[in-house]
């Protein structure tokens, strides 16, 4: 009886060592999940879910608006004390991811995806409730300034906040940074500081912040492929004849007057090359325009 239950365990033994392949079922594990989604017209449902899906992240209207409908933030004090100041700052008409998104039209219940923005001279009059707007529309700021008339107090409430960065830099010295728009706002701008000395200022607001400043800020712009404001000053209306001024009001300027300045633009090298330089949007005396019209020259 030991000696037959010790053969029969030899003989298990030996049968389990044999090497038996699984029976091949072909096309099984492809065809049970096909059965199954043809089953009950569970297919129908899956197809009329994706359109559905597709029509309603398309076709419907993001609730944020195009990107230009930001501006419609409601205003606070300062804000509407700025839009009754002759603003040097008009606002790029075309503003989406890029040219990636030239519509704005952000797809229904996906958060605007925020920008990343130099605004030089941002500790400044203008530039610090340009970045207040530019805070509050959800975009990250960083500001470069050299504090020659601009205050750390105009940006103070921003420190802290993940969105917003303080450079101590003078824009005549290159800076290369990664963003998508640049503001470029920096100049010596105060009426004091001219009357101080007329002649230096007129020379040095010509040269190195006017043009230097401007054609690193330029130059950054075409390096990252970024869109540029530039932006001038609410002096090339003249002399106000009402006050506060409306979008409609066109100034009181004396042309022959003014030659200097309004020739200005053109001695300059770089702006003879724009050639099909285009503006996107001219207003509060101020021109902004698209990298790639820099960057189409010849
Ligand atoms: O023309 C206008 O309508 C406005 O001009 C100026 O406003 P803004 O252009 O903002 O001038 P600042 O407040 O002096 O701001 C210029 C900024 O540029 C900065 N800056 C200046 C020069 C420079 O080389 N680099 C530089 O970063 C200054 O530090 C300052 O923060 C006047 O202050 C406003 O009262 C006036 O309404």
């Amino acid at each position: 009886m030991v000696s037959e239950l010790i053969y029969r365990g030899h003989e298990a033994q030996q049968a389990s060592d044999t090497y038996s392949p699984k029976p091949v079922k072909p096309w099984s594990s492809v065809a049970r999940p096909i059965r199954y989604l043809l089953r009950e017209q569970r297919l129908l449902f899956v197809l009329v879910g994706v359109v559905i899906a597709t029509l309603f992240f398309t076709v419907l209207p993001s609730p944020h608006g195009p990107r230009d409908a930001d501006y419609s933030i409601p205003l606070t004090d300062s804000d509407s004390y700025f839009r009754e100041t002759r603003s040097k700052v008009s606002v790029p008409q075309r503003i989406g991811f890029g040219s990636a998104n030239p519509t704005g039209k952000i797809p229904l219940g996906l958060k605007r995806k925020g920008l990343r923005i130099v605004v030089t001279g941002g500790a400044g009059f203008v530039g610090s409730h340009l970045v207040d707007r530019l805070i509050a529309r959800g975009d990250s700021v960083i500001v470069v300034d050299n504090f020659f008339t601009g205050r750390k107090e105009n940006l103070m409430h921003h420190f802290g906040n993940p969105n917003f960065e303080l450079i101590r830099h003078d824009v005549v010295e290159p800076l290369l940074l990664e963003v998508d728009q640049i503001y470029h706002l920096a100049c010596p701008a105060s009426p004091v500081h001219y009357k101080f000395n007329p002649v230096k200022t007129i020379i040095s607001l010509i040269f190195p912040t006017n043009v230097v400043g401007t054609l690193n800020m330029l130059g950054l712009a075409k390096r990252v492929g970024a869109r540029f404001l530039l932006t001038s000053t609410s002096e090339v209306y003249g002399d106000p004849l009402q006050h506060p001024q409306v979008e409609t009001y066109w100034g009181n300027v004396n042309p022959i007057g003014k030659f200097l300045f309004l020739s200005f633009p053109f001695f300059l090298p770089p702006y003879r090359k724009l050639k099909n330089w285009r503006p996107s949007s001219v207003s509060s005396g101020c021109v902004s325009f698209d990298s790639w019209s820099w960057l189409s020259c010849p």
